[in-house]
């Protein structure tokens, strides 16, 4: 966690081509919650918290801070019936443009409807090293452009690989270049098929009796 950002160049994928080694995939949910506000205003990268109880409910409490990719349902609510995932391929927010067409292209009817809606996601779980946060938090960006927030809708994270630990920056411009790379990583590595096949998985879609999970 005491790194320092480098110039070294990325690796454009994260974990094996032949799909999640374990312990991915990890499950964990927990209702969005507001976090520092930093994420949009700051970042210009909206980051919806969850919980940090959200992790104990899988027993991940030991989970390595970092940066991770995955899948994320979302409850049914204004912002997921307005914008299902497969409406439009420039709906991906921050990824180059063949990498929309890949993704937009596993997308498929399951995806959104009135059980919710599946995500392309990078989160970061962890201390926030560059803000000096003095608890831990769980931030997930969604990779899809919203209309509104989505305060109060439950979130299902099942997260299939790591992408890098969590750094310490010089600047902010530098943390905003690495989330963005992040998040062209996550896409590629997502749309491996091993990977995308898995935003099928119907945990992703259950809600029912989570609500106990959310404060
Ligand atoms: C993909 C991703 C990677 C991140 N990596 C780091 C990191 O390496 N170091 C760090 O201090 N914060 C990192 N962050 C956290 C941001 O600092 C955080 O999202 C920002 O503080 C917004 O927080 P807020 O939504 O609680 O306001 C990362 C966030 C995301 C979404
Ligand atoms: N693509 C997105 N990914 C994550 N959250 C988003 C996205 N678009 C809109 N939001 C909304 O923005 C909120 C996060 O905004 P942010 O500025 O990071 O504030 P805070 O950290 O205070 O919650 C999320 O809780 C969600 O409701």
């Amino acid at each position: 966690m005491s790194n320092q950002h480098d110039n070294s160049p990325r690796p454009p994928v994260a974990g094996p081509d032949e799909g999640p080694r374990p312990p991915f995939p990890l499950k964990l949910d927990g209702k969005v919650i507001k976090g520092f506000g930093r994420g949009s205003s700051e970042l210009g990268i909206p980051t919806a918290n969850i919980p940090l109880s959200g992790l104990s409910v899988g027993g991940h409490e030991d989970v390595d801070s970092g940066v991770y990719y995955g899948w994320a349902g979302l409850s049914p609510s204004k912002a997921t019936h307005q914008h299902p995932p497969h409406a439009q391929s420039s709906e991906y927010t921050h990824l180059s443009h063949h990498l929309q067409e890949t993704l937009s292209g596993i997308a498929n009817d399951h995806d959104a409807n009135e059980k919710g809606a599946v995500y392309p996601m990078c989160m970061s779980i962890g201390w926030n090293p560059f803000y000096k946060n003095t608890v831990r938090s769980v931030e997930v960006h969604i990779m899809h452009h919203f209309e509104t927030d989505f305060y109060g809708s439950h979130m299902n994270l099942s997260i299939l690989g790591f992408i890098r630990p969590e750094l310490d920056y010089v600047s902010k411009e530098k943390l905003i270049e690495d989330i963005k790379t992040d998040i062209e990583v996550s896409g590629r590595s997502l749309a491996r098929e091993p990977y995308a096949r898995l935003r099928r998985d119907p945990y992703l879609l259950e809600f029912e009796g989570k609500g106990e999970l959310a404060s």
